[in-house]
C-alpha cells in the first residue's frame, strides 16, 4: 500500500540540539500513533511535514507530494491540530471553522455546512456560537480537532490532542480520533507522550527517542497474549466465592481490580473455559465475560 507519509534521512538541528536524526520512515493509511517523551521530536516532524519548518537535511513526502516543493498543496489536503492553544478567544467555534473552510477554498455555503457537520461530530453543536475563550480545555481541544477537519482533508496530523485533559475527556478525545479514522476514512497521525493511550486507537505505532526511530510496528505486534484469562462475575460476594472454588479445583487465581485473573496450566487436559462456566453455574454466579489477558504496550517496554 502506498505510504501517506515517508521520510528519508530527515534531520533537523536547532543549533546544537538535534531534534530529528536521520529519520527514515514510511507510514501507511489508517491511524498511526507517534509516541515519544517530551522533546523526542514529534512536533518538529509534524511541522516539517507541513512545510512550516525546514529540515537541515533529508527529504519527505506527504500523500505522494514532495514537502520541499509542494507544501501549499499538502496543506490543502492535510488537517493540523497544533499542540499549543491557537484559538482566538473572542471568536465562536462556528465562525472560526467557517473562516478556515473558506480560506481553504470552500464557498461560504459549503463552508457553513461543513463547519456545522464537523462541530456536531466533535460534540460542539450546542456551544458552537459561544466565544471560544470561555471553553473548557476539553472543548478547546475539540474545537481544534474540528478546525483540522474543516476542509475535508485526506490526512490529519494531531499533535497531542489529549494534552491537559482529565481521564474522561481523554477517553472522549481518543474516541473522536478513532471515529475520524474509522468513520470518515481519513488517515491520522496522532502524537502522545503516553504509549498506553494510543494502543487503543492506532493500527500502527511509531516510537521516537531523541529524534531517532526506536520502533515502527503494527499495534497488534506489540500486544502478546500471556495465557492469563480474565473473568468477570456478577452478584454479591461472587468474585470471592468464584475465586475460592476455582482455587479448590487447582487453578491458580488472584483478584485484579474487579476481575479474577486465572493462570491455568497450559498442559492441563481439562478445558478451563468449561470449568469456569460449570463453577459459575454451580455457585449460581452470573458470568459476565471471559477474555484473554493482553500485555499492554507499556509492559513490553518496561521489560526492556
Ligand atoms: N524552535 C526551536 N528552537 C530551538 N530548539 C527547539 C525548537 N523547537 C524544538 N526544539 C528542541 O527540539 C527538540 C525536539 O522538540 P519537539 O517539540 O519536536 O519535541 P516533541 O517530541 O514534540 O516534544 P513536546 O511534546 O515536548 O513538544 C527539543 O529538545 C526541543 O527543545
Amino acid at each position: 500500500m502506498e505510504p501517506v507519509i515517508s521520510t528519508r534521512g530527515l534531520t533537523k538541528d536547532y543549533g546544537s540540539v538535534v531534534a530529528l536524526a536521520d529519520l527514515t520512515l514510511d507510514i501507511g493509511p489508517g491511524i498511526t500513533g507517534l509516541v515519544g517523551a517530551n522533546g523526542a521530536g514529534k512536533s518538529t516532524l509534524i511541522k516539517i511535514l507541513l512545510g512550516l519548518v525546514m529540515p537541515t537535511s533529508g527529504s519527505s513526502q506527504v500523500l505522494g507530494l514532495d514537502v520541499a516543493t509542494e507544501s501549499a498543496e499538502i496543506r490543502g489536503r492535510v488537517g493540523y491540530l497544533p499542540e499549543h492553544d491557537c484559538l482566538p478567544p473572542d471568536v465562536s467555534a462556528s465562525d472560526f471553522v467557517v473562516h478556515l473552510g473558506m480560506m481553504s477554498g470552500l464557498p461560504r455555503v459549503a463552508a457553513r455546512e461543513r463547519a456545522a457537520e464537523v462541530l456536531r461530530h466533535v460534540g460542539l453543536a450546542e456551544e458552537r456560537y459561544r466565544p471560544m475563550g470561555g471553553y473548557s480545555t476539553g472543548m478547546k481541544q475539540r474545537a481544534k480537532l474540528a478546525q483540522a477537519l474543516a476542509h475535508d482533508p485526506r490526512l490529519v496530523l494531531l499533535d497531542e490532542p489529549t494534552n491537559g485533559l482529565d481521564p474522561a475527556a481523554r477517553d472522549d478525545m481518543l474516541g473522536l480520533v478513532q471515529r475520524v479514522g474509522d468513520d470518515f476514512g481519513i488517515s491520522v497521525l496522532v502524537t502522545s507522550h503516553l504509549l498506553g493511550e494510543l494502543e487503543r486507537v492506532s493500527d500502527h505505532v511509531v516510537i521516537l527517542d531523541s529524534g531517532r526511530l526506536l520502533r515502527s510496528s503494527e499495534t497488534r505486534e506489540f500486544l502478546n497474549a500471556t495465557g492469563t484469562l480474565l473473568v468477570e462475575v456478577l452478584g454479591q460476594d461472587a468474585q470471592a466465592r468464584m475465586g475460592q472454588a476455582l482455587a479448590a479445583a487447582g487453578v491458580p487465581v488472584h483478584p485484579r481490580g474487579g476481575l479474577l485473573a486465572l493462570d491455568p496450566d497450559p498442559d492441563s487436559p481439562h478445558d478451563v473455559h468449561d470449568l469456569i462456566r460449570d463453577t459459575a453455574l454451580d455457585l449460581g454466579v452470573g458470568l459476565v465475560r471471559i477474555q484473554a489477558d493482553h500485555r499492554r504496550i507499556e509492559d513490553v517496554f518496561a521489560d526492556g
